[in-house]
């Protein structure tokens, strides 16, 4: 059974379009004539209003701006610009020179300040938060419109409040939405990869909230509405939060380091001494740590790998992916990248220090910090560590790190919460 919005779009449409058509339901093409409508301009437009019955979102997503219009020139300005234009928007720049437009995106129209308002009513604001006050004076023109802070600034607590609160109250008229300022203008200009689709917005107007997340989704771009204005502090501050993934991940590297570390070293070096009396403290800064670090390298991927079974396993048993996983598990699922890149670099540390202890045992001896029992085969040349190192290096450590690297890319692919 078709669903009931669909018969009455279909309805709608053929009350209007006589005679009836053919192939063209929904007034698209002319079958046979791809790209040709089956409608003049007029039709098609008295048609818009009867048919954008289609979606049965229509109530809550309102259509979206034809133009769209971007304050500021600067490097993202013209890389939200192209982006715009890509996704099928008409794009003037509102700038303070409207004839230096050799390196603006091909199609974009550039027009005053106060002239690119009026023509639009979504704007974006890609000018620094110094010199927003130029807006004032445009108050009249902006009433009413959704202006977009996409400001970042230097340091955390620069100014005594959020860059989009400090818009809005320069012109109260317009609705203000903070949001996109987590995209750079390089990520713009290449289109968003798979780790930087998700935007963050906030703002007091619902409307204009939705007409932005409207055009986020138009330019595949995940728009997260995080509240209202008060928030914008926080959205300012995430580009300036450093490594904001690392955190737990490095926590645990350095919580499995120390635990692995104080192990071994009671166990080797304090047991040797106390039982026999043999002092073997010079080996711990070298094989003592090269004993840590394949352990902590593997305990790392595994922990690198487990979430996403772990979510297999949940989506299986829910038997939907469109389930909102447990925080701790989102959180965990994020960190995947994080945690394949430490374990990389712990594998890497081992394999330095397989490669150093050659060179020291030429000096010293051969050195072996567990003991050895009788059968045991122990490297006595410096060759047969080097053998050593490169076949452990080769078929423990580079295999999967490299699969850590391959995964890195679908995994980026995450967004938080769900898996798609
Ligand atoms: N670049 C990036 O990757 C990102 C930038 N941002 C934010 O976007 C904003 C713009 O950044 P970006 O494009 O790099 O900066 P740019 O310096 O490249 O461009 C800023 C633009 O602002 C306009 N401008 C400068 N001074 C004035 C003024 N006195 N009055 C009116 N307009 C002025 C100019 O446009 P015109 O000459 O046309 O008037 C200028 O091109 C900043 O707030 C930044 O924090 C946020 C995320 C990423
Ligand atoms: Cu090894």
């Amino acid at each position: 059974m078709e669903p009931f919005w669909t018969i009455r779009a279909l309805q709608a449409c053929r009350k209007k379009a006589q005679p009836p058509f053919q192939g063209c339901p929904v007034h698209r093409e002319i079958p046979g004539n791809p790209g040709i409508s089956c409608m003049t301009g007029q039709e098609r437009s008295e048609e818009k209003s009867e048919c954008v019955s289609l979606s049965p979102m229509r109530e809550t997503v309102p259509a979206l701006p034809e133009r769209v219009c971007v304050f500021g020139t600067g490097d993202l300005g013209r890389s939200l610009g192209l982006r715009l234009l890509q996704a099928g928007y008409s794009v003037v720049f509102g700038s303070r020179r409207t004839h230096s437009s050799s390196r603006l995106p091909h199609g974009a129209q550039v027009l005053g300040h106060a002239a690119a308002a009026q023509s639009a009513h979504l704007i974006f604001i890609a000018v620094q938060r110094e010199h927003y006050d130029f807006l004032v004076p445009l108050a009249n023109q902006l009433k009413g419109k959704v202006l977009v802070d996409l400001s970042n600034n230097l340091r955390k607590n620069q100014y005594p409040e959020a860059n989009a609160e400090y818009l809005q109250s320069l012109v109260p008229g317009a609705e203000v939405v903070k949001g996109f300022n987590t995209l750079s203008a390089w990520s713009l200009q290449n289109g968003p990869s798979d780790a930087n689709r998700q935007v963050y917005i906030c703002g007091e107007s619902v409307e204009a909230k939705q007409v932005v997340i409207a055009v986020a989704s138009k330019l595949g771009l995940s728009a997260l509405d995080r509240g209202f204005l008060s928030v914008a502090r926080e959205l300012e501050d995430f580009p300036l939060q450093l490594f904001p993934q690392w955190r737990l991940p490095l926590r645990i590297a350095i919580g499995l380091s120390a635990a692995f570390f104080f192990y071994l070293l009671i166990r080797y070096v304090i047991y040797a001494y106390v039982t026999q009396g043999d002092d073997i403290s010079f080996r711990i800064m070298v094989s003592l740590a090269n004993q840590v670090c394949p352990i902590v390298s593997l305990i790392m991927l595994s922990l690198c790998y487990l979430p996403g079974v772990l979510a297999s396993i949940l989506q299986l048993y829910r038997g939907t992916k469109y389930r909102r996983f447990p925080n701790w598990l989102d959180h965990w699922m994020l960190c995947r990248k994080q945690l394949g890149l430490l374990s990389l670099g712990f594998a890497f540390l081992h394999v330095l220090y397989t490669l150093i202890i050659p060179i020291r045992s030429e000096r010293t001896g051969p050195q072996c910090l567990i003991p050895q029992r009788p059968g045991m085969t122990t490297p006595t040349c410096p060759w047969e560590f080097w053998d050593l190192a490169c076949t452990s290096y080769w078929e423990s450590h580079l295999f999967p790190p490299s699969v850590t690297f391959s995964a890195g890319g679908s995994l980026a692919s995450y967004s938080p919460s769900w898996v798609t």
